[in-house]
């Protein structure tokens, strides 16, 4: 059922724009991912090739902030479906991290290496400039920091810029890095390193730092990426033992670190798991949010995806905070992780519950409690 939504205006786009934008909202709302959206735009431009969907997930604690995934999803119902699970897990990790933003997210439905053209980000500015106090949004998968820098010409709501907090992958990494030795220290009572096997899916911005990381640390690196490569270096750099990247799940490790696209956690791939942790910057890393219950029945320590990975959140929105962007700050927040993570594996553990139930719960009670206080 749809909710009762204010109405939102957009700005106008300029005066000879070819760009529509259309609110998709009540057809995004017969997909079992609406979850209550406040809203769902669409962008369309035909003569630049862009195809846009922003979703705003839930604005109680404040303007929507998400990246802006460039990926070409196989149909406009798989973007859509991406855009509103990664917006409704945007709110979830602001609740958690306690940053004062709401969820929402963008996806752009074209090939980030051939169909990212100047003319389709310009198109895409136009678009942002529309949803100014509305949206605010940067990096994800397929937009760089680049890319970040052209669309802050186009619009005000851009974050993540080079003159702004660069690129939040390192930071989500050492996030990840900090959940990864909870997760452990939960299970082994030690945070050691030292020759624990990490199976990292993905070589990425995130999954690079990462890697840098614990091999820093005397972790042995089991590593898969499509791109080869990233692979033949991880080899040589870190003397990570490579796998191809259909078999990285049912690796050999102590620890499985997703680090590419999301849904790798389901029904039927958890059974080939051998580690006894997921723990990875990957959002929407489960297919179902049930399959976390699998994870636990399995005898797995899931380290919910909003929360090992808001690093990236926490560091783009340290630019609206009000003294200015302050990296002291971003790091004693992305600090605060291990604690958060812990509490969330005691809680469950005690409750005999899925970490992520643990985790929602929580998110969920500090919007509640945010929607109490605006109402009196
Ligand atoms: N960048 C951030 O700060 C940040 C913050 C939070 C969450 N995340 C999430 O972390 C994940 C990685 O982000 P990123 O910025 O490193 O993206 P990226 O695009 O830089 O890296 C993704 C990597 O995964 C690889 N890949 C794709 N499909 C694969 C497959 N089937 N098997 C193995 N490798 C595969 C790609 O080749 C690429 O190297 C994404 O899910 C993203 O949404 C990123």
């Amino acid at each position: 059922m749809l909710h009762v939504r204010e109405p939102r205006t957009l700005k106008k786009p300029a005066g000879a724009s070819t760009l529509t934008i259309s609110d998709i909202t009540e057809d995004a709302a017969r997909l079992a991912a609406y979850d209550g959206h406040e809203r769902v735009w669409c962008g369309r431009d035909e003569s630049r090739g862009l195809i846009a969907i922003v979703a705003i997930h839930n604005t109680v604690l404040g303007p929507a902030l998400g990246g802006t995934r460039v990926w070409a999803h196989e149909s406009f119902e798989a973007a859509l479906t991406d855009a509103l699970r990664l917006s409704r897990g945007m709110t979830y990790k602001s609740a958690i991290a306690g940053t004062p933003f709401g969820g929402g997210k963008a996806v752009i439905l074209a090939d980030p290496k051939t169909q990212k053209t100047p003319a389709l980000l310009a198109a895409y500015g136009e678009m942002l400039a529309a949803l100014e106090g509305q949206f605010f949004t940067g990096e994800d998968v397929g937009l760089t920091v680049a890319d970040a820098d052209f669309l802050s010409t186009c619009a005000s709501n851009v974050l993540g810029t080079g003159r702004g907090s660069g690129n939040p992958s390192p930071v989500t990494a050492h996030g990840v890095f900090l959940g990864i030795k909870a997760a452990l220290n939960h299970r082994r009572g030690s945070q050691q390193l030292e020759g624990v096997r990490v199976a990292v899916q993905g070589l990425g911005s995130v999954g690079w730092a990462l890697c840098e990381k614990l091999h820093g640390e005397g972790a042995a690196l089991i590593v898969a990426d499509i791109d080869a490569e990233r692979v033949e270096k991880a080899k040589r750099l870190f003397g990570a033992t490579a796998v191809p990247a259909g078999e990285i799940l049912a690796a050999g490790a102590d620890v499985f670190a997703p680090c590419a696209l999301g849904g790798v956690i389901a029904q039927q791939t958890i059974s080939m798991l051998k580690a006894g942790i997921v723990a990875g910057s990957a959002n929407n890393q489960l297919a179902r949010h049930e399959d976390a219950r699998l994870l636990m029945d399995a005898g797995i320590l899931y380290a919910p995806d909003y929360v090992i990975n808001a690093g990236g959140l926490i560091n783009v929105a340290a630019e609206l905070a009000p003294g200015g962007y302050d990296r002291g700050a971003v790091m004693a927040k992305v600090g605060e992780i291990p604690g958060t993570l812990g509490d969330i594996f005691t809680r469950a553990e005690a409750q005999r519950r899925p970490t992520n139930d643990i985790a929602a719960e929580i998110a969920m009670e500090r919007i509640a409690a945010a929607a109490r206080k605006s109402r009196t």
